[in-house]
C-alpha cells in the first residue's frame, strides 16, 4: 500500500547517498565504472558477476532493492571480484586490493552508523510479503 511506497522512497534515497558518497571519494575511483571488456578481454571469464558503483546506482532507480541486504549484497560483489581478479603481489594488485578491502569496511560501517534497525525490519517484511 502507499505506506509501503514511503518507506521504499526512503530506502532508495538512503542508498542513493551510501552509492554517492563511495563514487566520490577518490580511493574507490576503480570500482565506479564497469571494467572495460574490450580493455580487460579475459575479465568476465574470470569475473561472473562483475558489479560497480554506477550499475548499483542504475539498480536503484529501477527499484530493484526492497531492502539494503539486497544492496550490501552487490556492493560485496565489487570488492569480492577486486580480490578474486587482482591475487597477485605486484604493487599494482595489491593497491586495488587494499581499496577493495576499505570498500568493504567502509560500506559496513555506514550501514551499521546510519541505516536504523527498525527501519531495516519494515523493508524485510515487505520483501518477505512480495
Ligand atoms: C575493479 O577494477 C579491476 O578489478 N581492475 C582489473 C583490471 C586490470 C587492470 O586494472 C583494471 C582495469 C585495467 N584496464 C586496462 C589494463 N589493466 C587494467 C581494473
Amino acid at each position: 500500500e502507499e505506506q509501503e511506497e514511503d518507506t521504499l522512497r526512503e530506502l532508495r534515497l538512503f542508498l542513493r547517498s551510501v552509492t554517492e558518497r563511495l563514487s566520490r571519494d577518490r580511493r574507490f575511483k576503480a570500482f565506479t565504472k564497469p571494467v572495460d571488456l574490450e580493455e580487460v578481454p579475459d575479465y568476465i571469464t574470470v569475473i561472473q558477476h562483475p558489479m560497480d558503483l554506477s550499475t548499483i546506482l542504475s539498480k536503484i532507480d529501477l527499484h530493484k532493492y526492497v531492502t539494503a541486504r539486497e544492496f550490501v549484497y552487490d556492493m560485496d560483489l565489487i570488492w569480492k571480484n577486486a580480490l578474486e581478479y587482482n591475487p597477485d603481489s605486484d604493487p599494482a594488485d595489491r593497491q586495488i586490493r587494499h581499496r577493495a578491502c576499505a570498500l568493504k569496511d567502509t560500506v559496513h560501517a555506514i550501514i551499521r552508523d546510519e541505516l536504523d534497525e527498525d527501519f531495516n525490519r519494515i523493508c524485510e517484511r515487505i520483501r518477505d510479503s512480495r
